[in-house]
């Protein structure tokens, strides 16, 4: 049976309304600038009318009101919206973080760890500004253009046909300018994600490189990664130059032309363009005010610009976290209380390969009883670890059923499943840390007695430090081979609840005392649970009783 993907592919969350409305609201609060403009231009005209000061008074209250009331509306908008990105933006990190732990540890096509550690802290953050700048600064063009230009046409065609006449260039240069900002955009965040990939991947890799002398063009690379990085972020900042300078070009020409317009109109050098008769100097001076007003979202539209091809090539990297192409089963289920004791694994019609290669398993079968010990010996690259990896259910098989203590591994069971199992890898990953928390992996109802136990248990405490509370170094400097492995034992030791032990090749690269000390350690932690080994030791597999050749298995496939 084909077990089934997990929703972890579940791609961007749909914003909060309340985002929406505070961004509205900053767009909607320029608006208040029309009955500002009508109120200055209508002062003016009292002034010049020789109106008495309770006139201009009121005039003035009016204006400070309105003032007061916009700036406390942006304010209010912009501390909300604030607080929604940021929630979004969490949400998205979230949403990405659950989709690389949903793919499964075999799969190749994930992001390097560097690389996706970057879009999750670093890159991520581009999309706040786009969130809490360009999405306001866009409904705000959206708003106050049409408006203002409505508004301007009731006093003057004219001065509304030349306000029309210079605003389309505007978007039509930024559109332009923007598909190369976008493109620069998510040129320079794959730079910078691919420069943190390649820093973190050599990190680990030091000891190696300076052993074969490959410091130097390790270094000499990194330099020429930085530089590119370099001027991958001069040319988006370049761009980002250039549409602001065309921006305000355009927009003082606008301006320059209606002021002209205007001047012009009320010396009475032009008559046309105010429907039939002559614009008051508080008409001239009203559209005046509007003009600058016209221009100024699509300026603050161009100084956000950037903000939009960076903040869409960091929800493009973030998507790209996501990937169905082999999802590991039952990632996203809560974890479950699971029941102590051996458990049994049956393995039936079992088909297998990994993407793009020919198939590993195409009809296996395997009974292992419930407390037994079983070697799985074969010659490297025939699927020992690909088999156990499907009977942890860290990857979906093509079909076939495979069953833990009578319970068959499916998207729904095998978080569960999982829970009664430990794995014990020949290269356990080791953080840096005390070897208490290495050994504990901070997992509910790991108690501090169990872990001193457990590392008793594998042998780890006759070591010297590597005693609970010493710290080891990231990747396990300060431990030798076989005292990693009896690290792995250790993790699996601490859970009484892991009923069925799967070990892979436990004691490669061990010499013969180590490996026969790591097997000790390993029989005794296996006495009432149920065991597997890949292992091509010879010795170990004497020791553990039934050895499965897994060509046995593979020969299956073509009797079938
Ligand atoms: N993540 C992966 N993606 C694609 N192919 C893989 C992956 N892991 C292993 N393979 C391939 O699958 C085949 C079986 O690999 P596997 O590691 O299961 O063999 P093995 O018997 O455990 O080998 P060894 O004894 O050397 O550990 C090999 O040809 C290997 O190249």
């Amino acid at each position: 049976m084909r077990i089934s993907p997990n929703p972890v592919t579940a791609r961007r969350p749909p914003p909060a309304a309340g985002s929406l409305r505070a961004a509205l609201a900053i767009g909607a609060a320029p608006l208040l600038w029309i009955p500002q403009a009508a109120l200055l231009a209508w002062a003016v005209q009292g002034l010049a009318d020789g109106a008495g000061l309770a006139t201009l008074a009121s005039a003035a209250i009016a204006y400070l009101l309105l003032g007061l009331a916009r700036a406390s509306a942006e304010a209010w908008a912009a501390r909300r919206l604030y607080t929604a990105s940021r929630e979004r933006v969490t949400v998205l990190r979230a949403a990405a973080a659950r989709a690389l732990a949903g793919r499964s540890p075999l799969d190749r096509g994930r992001l390097p760890s560097g690389a996706a550690a970057s879009v999750l802290a670093e890159q991520a953050e581009a999309v706040l500004p786009w969130l809490v700048r360009y999405q306001p600064a866009r409904w705000r063009a959206m708003l106050v253009l049409p408006a203002i230009a409505l508004v301007v046409a009731t006093q003057s065609w004219a001065a509304a046909l030349i306000l029309a006449g210079a605003a389309p260039l505007i978007p039509l240069f930024m559109a332009v300018i923007g598909w190369r900002a976008r493109d620069a955009s998510a040129a320079q965040l794959q730079l910078a994600g691919g420069m943190n990939g390649f820093l973190l991947d050599r990190l680990r890799g030091l000891s190696t490189l300076r052993a074969l002398g490959a410091v130097d063009a390790t270094a000499t690379r990194l330099r020429a990664t930085a530089e590119a990085v370099r001027a991958g972020t001069m040319r988006v900042l370049r761009i980002a130059f250039l549409s602001s300078t065309a921006l305000e070009l355009f927009s003082a020409l606008g301006v320059a032309l209606v002021a002209v317009y205007i001047g012009f109109h009320l010396l009475g050098q032009i008559d046309p363009g105010s429907w039939g008769h002559r614009l008051t100097l508080e008409q001239g001076l009203f559209i005046l005010l509007l003009a600058p007003a016209f221009f100024e979202p699509l300026r603050e539209l161009a100084a956000v610009w950037h903000d939009k091809a960076a903040g869409e090539a960091a929800l493009a990297a973030l998507d790209a976290l996501h990937g169905d192409s082999m999802p590991l089963p039952g990632a996203l289920a809560a974890p479950v209380a699971a029941p102590a004791g051996a458990v049994a694994v049956d393995v039936d019609d079992l088909h297998f390969a990994h993407a793009g290669e020919a198939p590993l398993f195409a009809g296996a079968a395997l009974h292992i009883g419930a407390g037994e010990h079983v070697a799985l010996v074969g010659p490297s690259g025939s699927g020992k670890t690909a088999l156990l990896s499907l009977v942890a259910g860290l990857v979906p098989a093509a079909a076939g059923t495979v069953r833990i203590g009578g319970v068959a591994l499916d998207g729904d069971s095998a978080a569960g499943l999982r829970a009664r199992m430990a794995w014990i890898g020949q290269k356990p990953h080791v953080f840096a840390g005390t070897v208490r928390g290495n050994v504990s992996l901070e997992r509910p109802g790991v108690t501090t007695a169990g872990v001193s136990a457990a590392i008793d248990r594998a042998g780890l405490g006759h070591v010297q430090h590597a005693t609970p509370d010493d710290s080891l170094g990231e990747g396990g400097t300060g431990l030798s081979g076989g005292e990693l492995v009896r690290l792995a034992l250790a993790r699996a030791a601490v859970l009484p609840q892991a009923g069925l032990l799967l070990a892979d090749e436990p004691t490669a690269h061990l010499d013969r005392d180590t490996a026969a000390g790591v097997v000790d350690a390993l029989l005794r932690l296996a006495e009432g649970r149920t065991l597997v080994v890949a292992t091509h030791d010879l010795a170990l597999a004497r020791r553990i009783g039934r050895v499965i050749d897994i060509g046995a298995l593979r020969g299956m496939r073509e009797a079938a």
